[in-house]
């Protein structure tokens, strides 16, 4: 069995009081590797090593830093295969997902910050009348935290990685112990690069014993996160009266507002894959679904029609639309939300049930799954379930598809359906989310900003916004004698 082992100081390490926790393939719900079950020790040498390294790293020039990011997604590119087989092995994903999408976007997060770094300035203002010129100094911040989640493991990883790299920073990161099996092929290839020893160091293991211990480290001076609100919660609590800079990218709850002018075979085909996409497992997913009343019962007709057509399957099989699901806790904790539908007065329309996979008994598959509701109140339409369960529900009026959108904790994206423009402008105002996607989904452009309002989280990540919270600005103001 593979052993998987922390990158510190640049070299691969078993964890310092030698315990493992077991990593799980999903597809047939077996043990395949092993992690370390790091903890504040382990921590304590990364956040040692990187202190070393800073020096070194923040002196690097700009282009220094950005052929270094650039070797690193060359290395990923040379070995894209192998690094997909291990995302979908160790997630459940399809393959051809882990292809097409998670490693070639883990691919792009090193390039576009190898590139935006060279583009980031600073300004300066000139004081007429007092001989006075600000300028702004962004300096990296020292040594900052990565903690990141299971659903898209290297994408997401490397979406802080890259940018605090970028800016100068060591990093001390912590992948998902669901999935940490990318983030270790990631510290081999990072060896055979210029990145320095001590730059990037990765320490595997739970959040309470590795993440809460990257988390309260007086060294570490900014948290970027991504993962659950309740985790954001404590996360903040800890970081926050230690004064540590936050990202926090939470939990979503996202409307699907379609509308009876829009282009109906486009969102009939973007609706299945901003349901189902990755299981349902994208804190995107538009996982409640309101439909304008004059065509519910078209859409619910051939909205069903089209997910029963959608395939449960071995991740590594081409014809799979949809893999496993996580974990066997993840895959209880969304089934639970099925079964309890029949008493939050919710009709399952489609799916609702797990599946057994020939050859992968075990695993952890579940139908995509369709449920009418009477209420946005009810569970199934206020709490996040993160899997392969969409509800769907009838609006009157657009004041009705708003109020219905907006009424919810999360405010992380949203999606509208329509050809009217003036009602696009009205809706994008209103909607309380930081992401909304007009006749479109998961349209994503790095430059932009990344993040959600209300529970979903605070900060934005991509872009400038990413480099702008891995750095302190700092005003150096000058008064020259006139004469
Ligand atoms: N991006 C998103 O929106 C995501 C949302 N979730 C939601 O969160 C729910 C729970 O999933 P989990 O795997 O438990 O997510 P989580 O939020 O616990 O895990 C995310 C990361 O945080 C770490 N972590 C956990 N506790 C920590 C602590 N006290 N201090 C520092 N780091 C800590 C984990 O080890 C992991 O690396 C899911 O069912 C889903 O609803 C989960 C993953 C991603
Ligand atoms: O940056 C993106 O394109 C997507 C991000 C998705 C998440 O943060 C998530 O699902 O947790």
């Amino acid at each position: 069995m593979q052993d998987i082992k922390n990158f510190i100081g640049g070299k691969l390490q078993n964890p310092i009081d030698g315990s493992w926790l077991d990593n799980y393939n999903p597809a047939k719900g077996e043990v395949y590797s092993r992690i370390p079950a790091s903890n504040s020790k382990d921590v304590e040498q990364a956040v040692e090593e990187a202190k070393n390294a800073f020096p070194v790293w923040s002196q690097f020039t700009i282009e220094q830093r950005s052929k270094t990011l650039h070797e690193i997604a060359d290395k990923i590119e040379e070995n894209l295969i192998a690094f997909a087989e291990a995302e979908s092995l160790d997630n459940g994903k399809p393959l051809s997902l882990a292809l097409a999408i998670d490693i070639p976007r883990a691919i792009s997060n090193f390039r576009f910050y190898a590139q935006a770094i060279t583009q980031f300035a600073s300004k300066s203002h000139e004081t007429v009348g007092t001989n006075s010129i600000n300028f702004t100094l962004k300096k990296p911040l020292g040594i900052v935290g990565c903690i990141s989640p299971w659903n898209l493991p290297l994408y997401l990883f490397s979406w802080k990685i890259a940018p605090a790299l970028a800016a100068g920073n060591c990093v001390v990161a912590k992948p998902s112990e669901v999935t940490p099996m990318t983030a270790y092929l990631l510290s081999e290839i990072c060896k055979e690069t210029s990145l320095p020893e001590g730059v990037l160091n990765i320490v595997h293991g739970t959040g309470p014993d590795t993440g809460q211990a990257i988390v309260e480290h007086p060294q570490i001076k900014a948290i970027s996160f991504t993962g659950g609100t309740k985790t954001g919660e404590m996360i903040a609590r800890t970081a926050a009266p230690m004064f540590k800079k936050l990202s926090l990218e939470l939990g979503g709850k996202n409307p699907n507002l379609i509308f009876a002018d829009c282009d109906y075979d486009k969102m009939l085909q973007t609706t299945i894959k901003s349901s189902f996409a990755n299981q349902g497992q994208i804190c995107l997913c538009g996982s409640r679904i309101f439909v304008e009343e004059s065509m519910y019962e078209q859409f619910k007709t051939d909205f069903v029609a089209e997910v029963k057509k959608l395939k449960v399957g071995p991740p590594s099989e081409a014809s799979s639309n949809l893999g496993a699901l996580v974990s066997k806790e993840h895959l209880e904790k969304v089934y639970k939300y099925i079964q309890d539908a029949p008493q939050q007065d919710a009709t399952i329309l489609c799916g609702g049930n797990k599946v057994e996979v020939e050859d992968h008994e075990q695993g952890y598959y579940l139908e995509p799954t369709v449920i009418e509701v009477k209420s946005n109140r009810c569970a199934l339409n206020q709490q996040e379930i993160f899997g392969p369960v969409v509800t769907l529900m009838p609006f009157s009026s657009e004041k009705e598809a708003l109020a219905l959108a907006n009424d919810v904790r999360y405010g992380l994206s949203a999606t509208v359906w329509t050809n009217d423009l003036n009602r696009t402008m009205r809706l994008s105002n209103q909607l309380e989310a930081g992401i909304v996607w007009v006749n479109t989904w998961l349209n994503r452009d790095l430059r932009t900003p990344f993040g959600g309002v209300k529970d979903s989280g605070v900060g934005r990540e991509g872009g400038f916004e990413a480099l702008e919270f891995f750095t302190e600005p700092k005003n150096i103001c000058i008064q020259y004698a006139a004469e």
